[in-house]
């Protein structure tokens, strides 16, 4: 309950915004022009221009509705990104990983880089691990020494993927390699056939061969589609030996929809497009890689490579968790087993040695938790509503349709629970309350008294300024209604014996002075008896109101019951948890009578 004081930052160094506001600027919009450097900055495509994309796309009208073949690139592309790259024992955990989750399709290194990625090639080759189902790739630059390095590595394999890759894009062929694009075609052409010339040499391997223009969506069109088409002629592309195409946004340059349209344009500019798997790799510098790889889809791609939570190079790859389980909250079946979430989180967090962030779409430890009140009010509503609907229809609550507010899909659908969906603080309401001290305790409080309660666990929250563990809320309710430090009143026993009224109670009582007191009453029910009865010891309490429930305990049965009476005059509420139901209901007028009193004490 107690928050640790974080420190306070020192301010950031802001030059104040004195330009001038824009000259379209609507009145309302009263933002000022800022101190950054935006000038050095130009829109994609202007200092080195690019054809237009599409006029006449057909991407918008497009839907998901089946899975892309998923390839992970984690123990290459997220590997390379990494402060200290995977040893053998994380790439097994990760490998291992990707194979049960369902991968098919799995970058395994690069071999020709690093001893590392060779032996661990060697490793899953020479012991078998690579199920008949699953097709490895590796990766190869386009130089000759580094090609042959990556033949040896994959030798004796039964079925692989060489995957050629050099930059295309103006800004690369000029600073990096410094050749003309007629040059970069020659390398490209030397690599395919040095590749193809290695692939004729290796005897009883089924390979096939993947080609990725690097920084695609910065790469002249006609350009890339040249090299491709010249590429995939060379490698004698066939509807039964397809060559993979990847285009990668290398570096994300632009919204979405422009990626689109250049997919789009392959997509149908393609020589021989049967014999192509169409394939994308966006990075996320924008953040928009999942928009992007979805649009790619709907725009002709059928394959994706993306990483486990997005690591990746700089602000990483695209998350295929997030692209997977999109899909799944459509009704698509994502093709990958996400049912242990956390448990693939772990794994993927000992690979990587990086965090997955609270905040990460449907992985992070806070995405399916709701802190503010009207949140969490209607996340227990509709997890009422979603019970109420599987009872009527008699069937398990898994079995009917997802609907409830504020969560796309069901925590446990990924193998959470319903415990961290509520979370209580400053920020929560009654409904939260409530939902959380149902769910954690079985006591499912009347709605008078949830607002009573949920005022009481706000004071709480104000005063101690953080987040109520479950715990703590329990703490709150039995020092709120179900222990008292001077009871005025404790009910010592009772007997009921039918009466003319309906019920007789007579009912031993011990009053704050230690006194015994025996009271008796007649009444419609236990309840009504005893308060009539208190009137003998000059306490007026009327008009109460019960409830009561079993409470779903693991050992032997409890019951909790909650009373609103006028006690003296005043509304007041009490609550109580023992054995016996009829108990229960008694001891909850107690309760109420008592905080009367303590209520009255300044
Ligand atoms: C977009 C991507 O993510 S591609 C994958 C990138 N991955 C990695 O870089 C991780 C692993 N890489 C490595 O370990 C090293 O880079 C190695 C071992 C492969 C190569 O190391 P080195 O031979 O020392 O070269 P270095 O990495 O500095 O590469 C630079 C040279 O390669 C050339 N080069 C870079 N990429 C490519 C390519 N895809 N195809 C052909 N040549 C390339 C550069 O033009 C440069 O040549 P130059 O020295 O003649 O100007
Ligand atoms: C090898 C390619 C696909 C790559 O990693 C990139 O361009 O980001």
């Amino acid at each position: 309950m107690t928050a640790t004081p974080s420190p306070l930052p020192v301010p950031p160094r802001i030059t104040t915004p004195a330009g001038p506001r824009g000259a379209d600027q609507p009145w309302w919009n009263t933002q000022l022009g800022s101190a950054m450097p935006f000038a050095r900055y130009e829109r994609s495509g202007t200092r080195r221009p690019r054809p237009l994309p599409l006029t006449d796309r057909t991407w918008p009208s497009k839907s998901l509705v089946r899975a892309p073949l998923w390839a992970s690139v984690d123990l290459r592309d997220g590997n390379q990104a990494l402060r200290d790259p995977m040893d053998t024992r994380r790439k097994r955990a990760m490998f291992d990983l990707l194979v049960r989750m369902g991968f098919k399709d799995i970058e395994v290194g690069y071999p020709s880089a690093s001893e590392a990625d060779f032996s661990f090639v060697r490793t899953l080759i020479e012991e078998d691990l690579i199920p008949d189902d699953v097709t490895i790739s590796v990766f190869a630059p386009a130089r000759p020494e580094l090609i042959d390095r990556t033949f040896e590595a994959i030798d004796g394999v039964d079925r692989a993927v060489v995957h050629l890759c050099h930059a295309t894009a103006c800004l690369w062929r000029e600073v990096v390699f410094a050749m003309t694009p007629g040059e970069v075609e020659e390398m490209a052409v030397r690599a395919a056939e040095h590749v193809a010339r290695r692939t004729d040499a290796t005897k009883g391997t089924r390979l096939r061969f993947q080609y990725s223009p690097e920084t695609f969506n910065v790469t002249e069109p006609e350009f890339v589609l040249r090299l491709s088409n010249t590429v995939a002629a060379l490698w004698d592309a066939s509807p039964d030996r397809p060559v993979t195409l990847n285009l990668p946004t290398t570096v994300e340059t632009d919204s979405p929809h422009v990626f689109a349209d250049q997919v789009e344009w392959m997509h149908r500019n393609l020589h021989n497009r049967r014999s192509v798997i169409l394939s994308v790799h966006p990075h996320n510098d924008r953040g928009t890689a999942v928009a992007s790889a979805e649009l790619a889809v709907m725009a002709g791609a059928e394959r994706i490579e993306g990483t486990l939570f997005g690591n990746g190079e700089r602000t990483g790859n695209v998350c295929l968790a997030t692209l997977a389980l999109n899909l799944f909250s459509q009704g698509v079946d994502p093709q990958l087993d996400f049912s242990d979430i956390d448990g693939i989180r772990r794994t993927v967090e000992f690979a990587n040695q990086l965090p997955v962030p609270p905040r990460h779409p449907y992985a992070g430890d806070l995405v399916h938790t709701a802190f503010s009140g009207t949140h969490q009010d209607a996340i227990a509503k509709g997890l009422a509503a979603m019970g109420r609907r599987a009872a009527e229809a008699d069937t398990p609550a898994a079995a009917v349709p997802w609907d409830v507010p504020y969560l796309p899909i069901d925590p446990r659908d990924v193998g959470r629970t319903y415990e961290s969906v509520v979370r209580v603080n400053s920020q929560s309401g009654r409904g939260g309350v409530a939902h959380v001290l149902n769910t954690a305790y079985g006591l499912d409080l009347p709605r008078t008294m949830r607002v009573e309660f949920g005022r009481r666990v706000q004071r709480a929250a104000d005063h101690g300024g953080g987040e109520l563990t479950s715990h703590e809320l329990h703490a709150l309710f039995t020092e709120e209604y179900l222990e008292f430090d001077r009871p005025r009143l404790m009910l010592k026993e009772f007997r009921t014996t039918p009466g003319a009224a309906g019920v007789t109670l007579a009912a031993l009582v011990v009053l704050a002075d230690g006194a015994e007191r025996r009271l008796a009453a007649d009444g419609p029910d236990a309840a009504t008896a005893f308060a009539a009865a208190l009137a003998d010891i000059g306490i007026t309490v009327r008009r109460p109101e019960l409830t009561c429930h079993p409470l779903p305990d693991t050992v032997g049965t409890r019951f909790a019951a909650y009373a609103r009476v006028t006690v003296d005059g005043t509304a007041q509420h009490g609550a109580a948890v023992t054995e016996d139901a009829e108990l229960a209901r008694l001891t909850a007028v107690t309760s109420a009578v008592n905080r009367a009193v303590e209520h009255r004490v300044p």
